[in-house]
């Protein structure tokens, strides 16, 4: 696991940008894991920007979104796959047939689950994960206690949860309780995991990504498993990492062919 410590969460986007920028320069055809919430909308901002001034070309590349809520009406400007066409795919060349959610309201939730599943891996699967992590460690939906092999399913969301992304609807009456999100194994199959978290209140779950035990109740933290994650964090956010100041030296002196 690589960490990254930004000043601001312009900084943020711009090297996680970075990294999606090289990937599909290299693989035209990359298959991107997309995330929610306010922490990657850095990441989408510069990519817009590379396309419209750089022509950073996304026509052949893919996209899975990470999670969706149960329950929200087609076209409902907080569902996720809104959200992501809204920050993202409309700000881009991707072709929208090709950026995929987890359908939140198939009347077979399970059965429409599996089938996503298996557009992942008929894709080829992910080349790139952006992730965010919520206050509590989670990563998509997977809320503490999550198995750790689990695969796109059904959850519940905890109170914190619903009361963190309160912000985002008129009350907290009108969050929905459940979700459907890749599983925890699911996210562990991306090729390349990238992390991005702003602020102080990202500091606590931060710190047990990187820094803890692994364990379900930091559901984050079992990306130590992962081949190759790279968490990008600005120093609000890396505030209680016991080992910052090694990583600040590590990033600084990381020769220039090795990229993230
Ligand atoms: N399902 C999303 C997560 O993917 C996201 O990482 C988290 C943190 O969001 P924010 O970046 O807004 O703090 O919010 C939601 O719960």
């Amino acid at each position: 696991m690589e960490v990254v410590i930004l000043r601001d969460a312009r900084d943020v986007g711009r090297v996680a940008a970075g990294a999606i920028a090289r990937l599909v320069r290299s693989t035209p055809d990359a298959v991107l894991g997309l995330a929610t919430g306010s922490s990657p909308l850095p990441v989408y901002d510069e990519l817009a920007r590379l396309h419209a001034q750089e022509g950073l070309d996304f026509s052949r590349a893919s996209g899975f979104a990470l999670d969706e809520y149960v329950g929200l009406p087609e076209g409902h400007p907080q569902s996720y796959r809104e959200v992501i066409r809204r920050e993202f795919t409309d700000r881009v060349d991707i072709e929208p047939s090709r950026v995929h959610s987890p359908d939140g309201s198939a009347e077979d939730i399970e059965g429409a689950c599996a089938a996503y599943e298996e557009a992942i891996a008929a894709a080829g699967g992910v080349d790139l994960q952006i992730l965010g992590i919520g206050s509590d460690g989670h990563i998509g939906f997977n809320e503490p206690g999550s198995s750790l092999a689990s695969r796109t399913r059904i959850k519940t969301l905890t109170e914190q949860t619903r009361r963190d992304n309160a912000r985002f609807f008129p009350s907290i009456a009108e969050v929905p309780h459940h979700v459907v999100t890749q599983g925890v194994g699911t996210i562990m199959d991306a090729r390349h995991v990238v992390l991005v978290a702003t602020g102080a209140r990202k500091a606590e779950a931060v710190h047990g990504l990187v820094e803890g035990p692994v364990t379900a109740m930091c559901v984050a933290s079992v990306l130590q498993f992962h081949p190759h994650t790279t968490v990008i964090v600005d120093s609000a956010a890396a505030s209680v990492l016991r080992l910052a100041d090694y990583y600040r030296h590590v990033y600084e002196n990381k020769p220039p062919w090795q990229g993230l």
